[in-house]
């Protein structure tokens, strides 16, 4: 495939381990794990089911590449769990635009919000510094009806 620019190519919408090890075979610095907010398809994983799978069968990919995620993070607690598994760092979408409805007012809260809520999570967890939290912060539970608990 030609490059068609100098800046780093990130590859966006990978949901399995297969594409993780492909994107780093080609030598993308970075990718994003999405389900485009689950807009595309019903049924489809979340990036924290995929980070779950990832982790599980490859956990070293998180070291090898820059890994973020999006889809579905609405919380403090949702993005925690998706860096303790070693997401460098989380992408929110439709809460922004949902809160445009209340134009700059709304999206400066809407940017407020979760950035509170991850400070205060971090600190309920114990977590000081927030680059060393680790997957041993979670307790990861397969529920056999709900899937993966966090
Ligand atoms: C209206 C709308 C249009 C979108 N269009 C695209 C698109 O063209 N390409 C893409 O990669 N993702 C697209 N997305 C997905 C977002 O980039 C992002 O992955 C997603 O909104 C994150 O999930 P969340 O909305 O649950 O936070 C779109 C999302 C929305 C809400």
């Amino acid at each position: 495939m030609q490059n068609m620019t100098s800046l780093p190519n990130i590859i966006k919408g990978i949901m399995s381990v297969e594409g993780v090890h492909i994107a780093v075979q080609k030598g993308a610095p970075a990718i994003i794990l999405s389900n485009h907010g689950g807009r595309q398809l019903d049924g489809s994983p979340s990036s924290l089911e995929v980070s779950l799978g990832i982790y599980e069968m490859a956990p070293e990919v998180f070291r090898q590449i820059e890994v973020y995620a999006d889809g579905g993070v609405r919380y403090g607690a949702d993005a925690l769990k998706l860096l303790a598994l070693g997401a460098k760092a989380v992408g929110l979408g439709r809460p922004f635009m949902y809160a445009n409805v209340y134009g700059t007012d709304g999206v400066t809260h809407a940017i407020e919000l979760p950035k509170k809520e991850v400070a205060l999570d971090a600190a309920n967890m114990g977590v000081a510094d927030i680059k060393a939290i680790d997957p041993s912060y979670v307790r990861w539970v397969l529920s056999p009806t709900n899937g993966w608990l966090g």
